[in-house]
C-alpha cells in the first residue's frame, strides 16, 4: 500500500463532516446488529407495546441504549440496580437480565396500570424473582431506601421518569449509588430542544416551541444538563446515543 495515496484519502475522509459518521437511521439499525442481541422476551415485550400501547410507546427505551446499559451492568459486575420509570418493563428486564442470579433490580413507577404487563414478561423470561417494582412517586421510594439504610450500595441507577424531577432523582441517587456505581440520565438531548438557543428565530427549530408542557420539561432538562457540566461532584459524560444518555460516577 501507497502511504501517500492512502494519507491523502483519509485527508478527503475526514474533509467530509469532519471524518464523522452521519448517525442516520440506517447506521442506528447497523450498529443495533451488531451488538449483543436482545433476547427473545425483550423482543416480544417492544412488539407487545408498540402494538398494545401505540399511543404511548415512543416512552420505550430503544435496542442500543438497552444493549448498551447490558454491556455496562456487565463491566461493573453490578448486583443492585434501581431502574427509575418502569413503563412496561423493558429497562428492568433489560437490566435483570444482564445481572447474576442473586442480582436484584429496584424497579420504580408511579403508575400501575403496566404492572401486569410487566410482571408477565418478568416472568417469561425467568426474572420476574430479581425485580421487585415499587408503586409509588419515585422521591418517595429513593427516599425510602436512604432511610432503609442502603445509601452507598447500589451499582447502577436509571433515570428515566418524569423530566421536572430529574434534579431531586439525581440528588437522592448520589447517595444511594456507591463508589465506582454509575447514574444514568435518559433523554438529555430531547429531541435535540435541549440543544437549541432558546431564543432561536430559525423556521427550523420552531417546532420545538409553543407547547408549554414540553417547554417546561426543556428547561428542567437544560438545568440538569448545566448542573452537571459544572458539578465538581462527578466525572461525567453525555452520549448522543438514542434521545441522549448521560452518564455520572462520584469522584
Ligand atoms: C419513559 S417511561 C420509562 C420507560 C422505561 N424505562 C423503558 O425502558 O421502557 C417513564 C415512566 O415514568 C413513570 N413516572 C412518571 N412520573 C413518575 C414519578 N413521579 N415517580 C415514578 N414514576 C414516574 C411513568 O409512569 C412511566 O411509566
Amino acid at each position: 500500500m501507497d502511504p501517500e495515496i492512502f494519507q491523502k484519502h483519509l485527508k478527503k475522509l475526514y474533509q467530509i463532516n469532519k471524518g464523522k459518521v452521519v448517525i442516520t437511521n440506517e447506521v442506528v439499525q447497523f450498529s443495533q446488529n451488531h451488538s449483543e442481541p436482545l433476547h427473545s422476551v425483550q423482543k416480544e415485550l417492544i412488539e407487545y407495546t408498540n402494538t398494545k400501547f401505540e399511543n404511548n410507546s415512543y416512552m420505550l427505551t430503544d435496542c442500543n441504549q438497552n444493549q448498551f446499559f447490558t454491556l455496562l451492568l456487565k463491566v461493573l459486575n453490578a448486583k443492585k440496580v434501581i431502574d427509575v420509570g418502569v413503563y412496561t418493563g423493558l429497562s428492568s428486564l433489560s437490566f435483570a437480565l444482564a445481572l447474576p442470579e442473586d442480582g436484584k433490580v429496584i424497579g420504580l413507577d408511579i403508575c400501575k396500570d403496566y404492572e401486569e404487563c410487566c410482571h408477565h414478561y418478568w416472568k417469561k423470561a425467568n426474572v420476574d424473582h430479581k425485580i421487585e417494582l415499587v408503586i409509588d412517586n419515585a422521591k418517595n421510594s429513593l427516599q425510602n431506601l436512604i432511610d432503609n439504610g442502603e445509601s452507598g450500595t447500589f451499582d447502577f441507577i436509571f433515570i428515566d421518569a418524569d423530566k421536572y424531577s430529574y434534579d431531586c432523582y439525581y440528588e437522592l441517587s448520589l447517595k444511594l449509588i456507591r463508589k465506582g456505581g454509575i447514574i444514568a440520565f435518559d433523554n438529555v438531548l430531547f429531541f435535540g430542544a435541549t440543544t437549541i438557543d432558546q431564543n432561536s428565530t430559525k423556521p427550523e427549530h420552531q417546532i420545538f416551541f409553543g407547547c408549554p408542557p414540553f417547554q417546561s420539561m426543556v428547561d428542567s432538562l437544560i438545568l440538569l444538563n448545566e448542573k452537571i457540566a459544572k458539578d465538581e461532584r462527578v466525572y461525567k459524560t453525555m452520549l448522543p446515543l438514542s434521545d441522549g444518555i448521560t452518564l455520572v460516577t462520584k469522584k
